[in-house]
């Protein structure tokens, strides 16, 4: 039997071989895993020219259609979850490469979101931080989250999951996003609000739509205008769906408390940008997802879907 060569993009945590059945595949496919970002297209290109099974780890290495027409051998290719807006689903179609996603639970990044939540109420890392460097007392009063109102953009299934969570903790929640209904709120159990009030009222707003043409730019200079200068944001969702300059501007002024992000306009957040110099702040590297659990499903999906593609049947969870 021909084999395949297959490549493994993005494997930071130097995952990939040992928490997935890869053994399963080995007579069929030649593995070779990149731990590291391509440096640029061009690297990407000449590094991947010969491959015909690509696992993609979400966004990380884009595959625009002029990557795609650098990649003569291209068969398959597998994307972490089942949305990849840096790969042009046209263009792999066009080039009849079959195109795959995985799916995986939403626990981690709504327990991410929570961690954000407290870590800017509570300033558990500033203080530990400052605990290892011989410091001894506290800095930071923080703000008690009991009683005080969590405004959800998008409840969809992380947006109600973390809903979910922030009861128990005596959070009043409402909710708001385009399509909303007041009884998906109830069921959610969240109060319905207009997009406006959402903003007003909230102690704490966290974003939970899907990145779209309809949802870039969804929270404008206006909303956050509107917030309380008590107020926090907290970004897990996409970059794109804030209007990143001007939650600098009103993080910079102090018009509000703080922000809490996961997801950047440009990722990887480059070294000199304005948002690593504030203070009132908490950023992680596009965290949410990343947990050794998740990780291992997304593999094992991957897994199954080219054995299933070796064997000529039809691999699960197609997209294109
Ligand atoms: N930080 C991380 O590591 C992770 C981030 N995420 C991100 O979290 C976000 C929410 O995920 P999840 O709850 O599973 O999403 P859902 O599919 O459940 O959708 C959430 C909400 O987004 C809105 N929506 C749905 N489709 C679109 C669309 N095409 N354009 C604009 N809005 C849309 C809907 O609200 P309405 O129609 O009312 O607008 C919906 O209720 C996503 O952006 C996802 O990529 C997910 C996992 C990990
Ligand atoms: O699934 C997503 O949307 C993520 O951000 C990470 O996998």
């Amino acid at each position: 039997m021909t084999r395949l060569s297959c490549a493994i993009l993005d494997d930071y945590f130097d995952l990939a071989l040992s928490v997935a059945d890869w053994p399963r595949i080995k007579d069929r496919v030649d593995v070779t895993v990149f731990d590291e970002p391509f440096a640029s297209e061009a690297d990407a290109a000449a590094k991947l020219k010969d491959v015909e099974i690509i696992c993609a780890m979400r966004e990380r290495t884009p595959f625009p259609r002029t990557l795609l027409v650098q990649l003569p051998k291209l068969k398959l290719l597998i994307t972490s979850g089942m949305r990849n807006a840096s790969i042009d689903a046209e263009a792999a179609k066009e080039r009849s490469i079959v195109f795959c996603g995985t799916q995986y639970s939403r626990d981690p990044t709504a327990a991410l979101t929570m961690g954000l939540i407290l870590e800017l109420t509570r300033g558990i890392g500033r203080e530990n931080a400052r605990m290892h460097a011989g410091e001894p007392w506290q800095t930071f009063a923080g703000t008690e989250i009991e009683g005080k109102t969590l405004g959800i953009i998008g409840l969809g299934k992380l947006g109600s999951k973390v809903a979910g969570m922030a009861k128990p903790f005596g959070m009043n929640v409402i909710a708001w996003s385009p399509n909303l209904t007041p009884e998906k709120c109830k069921e959610a159990g969240a109060g319905y609000a207009s997009k406006d009030e959402l903003f007003a009222t909230s102690d704490i707003v966290t974003i939970h739509v899907v990145l779209s043409p309809r949802s870039r730019g969804l929270v404008s200079a206006a909303d956050i205008a509107r917030m309380k200068p008590s107020a926090y944001l907290v970004n897990t969702a996409r970059g794109p769906i804030v209007d990143e300059d001007a939650l600098f501007a009103a993080l910079r002024d102090r018009k509000i408390a703080g922000a809490g992000i996961d997801v950047f306009a440009v990722e990887p957040l480059p070294t000199d940008h304005p948002l690593r110099k504030l203070n009132n702040v908490v950023i992680t590297p596009h965290l949410g997802y990343a947990t050794r659990e998740g990780l291992q499903m997304h593999y094992q999906q991957m897994v199954e879907c080219i054995d299933a593609f070796t064997k000529g049947a039809e691999p699960p969870r197609r997209l294109a």
